[in-house]
């Protein structure tokens, strides 16, 4: 259990870490057992689509980054999980992290003298980064569904995902310089890549302002508006199966090939494609499609084999 919850729709903020992670969003069919994570439950959907809904707690805690790497490593490596949706347990999608903790695991790095102690310093910023890393990594794609706050280490999370949604009442913050740090864990590397405007970027990285929902819409952080958490996890959850219904061949192919050109020339990118299609394309997954295609009939109708 985790003491520290706010209200009974258990949001989390000041929580401190007494066990396994109950699911305070209460999904009727959730599976905690599967995966015992302490700051995440998982739900799987095993009907034609297959994909998983991953709920967070609001802070974000040294075992958040540590079952992050785990989950998604497992996640990358299961060919039952398509694509993943992950959400947030209670009224803010995130608080960022977790204060408390901050202060004794990042702030205090151990080291007999300056250079033992800053080299312990970097491989916990390069821990805390590959929290998020992992999930670009996976090949999986990553839809994130945003209610309410996302500050800080939430921004990393989400511009690490392949696609963004949020709630009317969503607002964003790099919020990183108000404590007092530049923010390490990738915010300033992904978030210039995600909004076309290096100013805006700049802006809210410097001065921490607050983005709200229409603002982030209009920058393109997130591609749609819900009215509210309800609306949008059921969007997420029937995006989530679009995606799950093709050819994870494509699926995985688009994603991987998407990221490589996004950090390189658009001649280097298209030598990556050929050279992954020289393979992919020797799939039965597209004589299946294009026959579905000419049938008129929805890539969803066909049984495509686990990848
Ligand atoms: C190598 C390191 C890499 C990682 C870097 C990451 C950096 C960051 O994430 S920076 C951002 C840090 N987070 C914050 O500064 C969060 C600030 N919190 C808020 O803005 C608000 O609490 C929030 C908008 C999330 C919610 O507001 P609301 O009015 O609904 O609730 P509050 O009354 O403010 O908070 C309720 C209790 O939760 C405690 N709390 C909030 N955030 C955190 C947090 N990040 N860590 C720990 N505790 C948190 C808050 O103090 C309240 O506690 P209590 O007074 O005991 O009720």
């Amino acid at each position: 259990q985790i003491r520290g919850s706010r209200d009974d729709h258990g949001v989390l903020l000041r929580s401190v870490l007494i066990g396994p992670f109950s699911c305070p969003a209460k999904h009727s069919k959730c599976n905690d057992t599967v995966f015992p994570y302490e700051c995440m439950c998982i739900l799987y959907f095993f009907e034609k689509i297959h994909f998983l809904l991953l709920t967070l707690s609001s802070t974000i805690h040294p075992s958040s980054f540590r079952e992050m790497v785990e989950c998604f490593t497992q996640i990358a490596e299961d060919p039952d999980c398509r694509v993943v949706v992950v959400s947030g347990a209670g009224d803010v999608f995130t608080a960022g992290i977790d204060l408390m903790d901050m202060a004794s695991e990042v702030l205090q790095p151990e080291g007999d003298d300056m250079a033992r102690t800053s080299w312990n310093m970097r491989r916990i910023i390069a821990k805390y980064q590959e929290t998020f890393s992992v999930i670009e990594r996976c090949p999986k794609p990553v839809v994130v569904a945003v209610q309410g706050a996302c500050v800080g280490g939430g921004v990393d999370l989400i511009t690490a995902c392949d696609i963004r949604l949020c709630t009317q009442d969503a607002w964003f913050q790099v919020k990183e310089v108000d404590i007092g740090l530049a923010a390490d864990v990738g915010t300033l590397q992904r978030l210039p890549k995600v909004i076309g405007s290096r100013s805006l970027v700049n802006e809210l990285a410097l001065t921490a302002r607050k983005m709200y929902a229409d603002e982030a819409k209009e920058s393109g952080l997130v591609s749609r508006v819900f009215p509210d958490k309800e609306a949008m996890l059921a969007g997420a959850l029937e995006m989530a199966g679009e995606i799950a219904g093709r050819s994870p061949v494509a699926v995985q192919g688009t994603k991987v090939n998407l990221i490589y050109s996004r950090d390189h020339s658009v001649a280097e990118g298209l030598n990556y494609m050929a050279t992954w299609n020289m393979s992919m394309l020797q799939t039965e997954d597209v004589m299946k499609s294009a026959a579905a295609s000419m049938e008129k009939k929805s890539p969803k109708t066909i049984t495509f084999s686990k990848l």
